[in-house]
């Protein structure tokens, strides 16, 4: 625990609080005090603490409120409550409301500090958790649903399995739940990025080399086969691998041995092989592009990920989720998103699927002022194709939506033609901005990538995302 912790204490009870600032202090704890119940509320609107002491008696009201609410609304926090002394019953009461536990006044410091580290280490179980959950694959659509069901089957088995679909959609985490779910669960997990491996280096990064096999082999390298052995190699962008790395590969998952680059012998491995692209395989076969042997040798199960805008209905699920993740990680209160806000991403394509569901929260977190997103916070982009709208996609000028009122219109039907009557330069800046804004989805938002595909140098890029307003 390297982070300082904070707590909030709420008493009006000046000498009290004075008290329990100096003893939580001490034990090396951020302290925030509040006098009664309403500012308490507004302290916890604006900042997460790993822990909550409060009296019961309160000038506005009952501790217990705050008990419940905090409960509620921080599931992860816990909160202990100061009682007069001998008043049982109402500790009962704090208890049944979710606290965690209750001490008497006049406190004794020795069992406040025993409370203390009690609650720290509940409220450090309690962000594991969480971070568990986080690593899992959510959604309760259909197609969601299926895929956890087929990952299940499949983790029992020791085939390769191959999955396939558009980036962002969580290629990468299907593989490491098979994994996690799999007879190797204990063994490593080493995913690989075949895409970024410089041809020259491949067969080293794979197979290893033994020290002096070529120049700049200062010492013996184990390879990845060899870092993975007992679990689990995940070749993603499997498509990017060049056709000689192909049949190496190819030897070694049938030979179940490598040989390091220099080595006199072959080294036996036991790795189950994972891989996945977002390139069509059968295609890049068919072109010749891809070994036929290979392809069939990795994919003996296939498992496609759909694309985000597939199953729209894992939005809200999936928004709060990552809102949750990332506010605990700014210790901040995960905030609401508003109708609007979940019209407006439920209206949009998202090309880069969750990864750019991500990039958006986090930018839209980093913006909203107060306890909601609102669709403005969200700053999506026109979509893919299609010229930015003179107005932003989601004005967020709308009044709020009375129940029953249809969701604002999709801004990939809008016509292009909207635009006339709108001066020219805005009109151009609007359709940059627009390539921009793809390019970068496409280049998963790497500048120099992104630069390159448009053929612009790196800085006229930079100059331009200043200028349009995208960053
Ligand atoms: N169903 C899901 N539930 C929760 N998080 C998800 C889900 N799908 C994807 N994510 C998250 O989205 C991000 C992108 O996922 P991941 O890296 O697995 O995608 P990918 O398809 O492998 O991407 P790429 O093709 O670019 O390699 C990750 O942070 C991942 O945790």
């Amino acid at each position: 625990m390297s982070e300082t912790r904070s707590a909030l204490i709420v008493d009006d009870e000046h000498d009290i609080r004075e008290l329990l600032v100096l003893t939580l202090g001490r034990m090396g704890l951020r302290t925030d005090t509040a006098p009664n119940l309403a500012a308490a509320r507004e302290m916890l609107g604006t900042a997460t603490y790993d822990l909550c002491l409060t009296d019961m008696r309160l000038p506005d009201g009952s501790g217990l409120e705050l008990v419940g609410e905090i409960s509620t609304r921080f599931p992860g926090m816990p909160v202990a409550v100061i009682t007069a002394y001998g008043n049982v019953e109402a500790a009962v009461e704090a208890l049944k409301a979710g606290a965690f536990d209750f001490v008497n006044k006049p406190v004794d410091i020795h069992v406040l500090r025993g409370l203390v580290r009690q609650a720290l280490e509940l409220g450090e179980r309690a962000r594991r958790t969480s971070e568990e959950h986080s690593s899992r694959l959510l959604g309760a659509s259909d197609a969601m649903v299926t895929l956890r069901n087929t990952i299940a089957k499949v983790a029992r088995s020791q085939a390769p399995v191959f999955i396939n679909g558009e980036s962002g959609t969580g290629k990468e985490l299907v593989a490491r739940t098979i994994h996690a779910q799999g007879a190797r669960a204990a063994g490593p997990f080493v995913p690989v990025n075949c895409g970024a491996i410089p041809t020259e280096l491949m067969e080293s990064e794979f197979f290893g080399h033994k020290k002096g096999s070529f120049t700049g082999a200062h010492s013996d390298k184990p390879g990845l086969f060899q870092a993975a052995d007992g679990g689990t190699l995940f070749l993603d962008e499997v498509a990017e691998l060049p056709l000689p790395m192909q049949v190496k590969l190819l030897r070694a998952i049938q030979e179940k041995s490598i040989r390091p680059v220099g080595a006199p012998g072959e080294v036996q491995v036991d790795v189950r092989i994972l891989s996945a692209t977002h390139k069509d395989l059968g295609v890049l076969v068919s072109e010749g592009r891809f070994r036929h042997d290979l392809y069939y040798r990795i994919n003996v199960i296939g498992l496609n990920v759909p694309p985000l805008r597939e199953r729209a209905g894992d939005l809200p699920l999936l928004s709060n989720a990552i809102l949750q993740r990332l506010a605990q990680a700014m210790h901040r209160a995960p905030p609401m998103l508003d109708d609007h806000a979940v019209a407006a991403l439920e209206a949009y394509p998202f090309p880069g699927n969750v990864r750019e569901l991500e990039n958006v929260l986090e930018r839209a977190l980093a913006m909203a002022d107060g306890d909601s997103i609102t669709a403005d916070d969200l700053h999506l982009p026109a979509a893919p194709g299609a010229p930015r709208t003179m107005s932003p996609v989601i004005t967020g000028t709308h009044p709020a939506l009375p129940a029953g009122t249809p969701p604002p219109r999709d801004p990939r039907t809008v016509s292009p033609f909207e635009t006339a009557g709108t001066a020219l330069p805005s009109f151009i800046e609007d359709i940059e901005r627009a390539a921009i804004q793809q390019s970068l989805q496409e280049n998963r938002y790497n500048k120099t990538k992104t630069a390159a595909a448009l053929g612009i140098t790196f800085r006229a890029l930079r100059y331009k995302l200043k200028k349009l307003g995208i960053d």
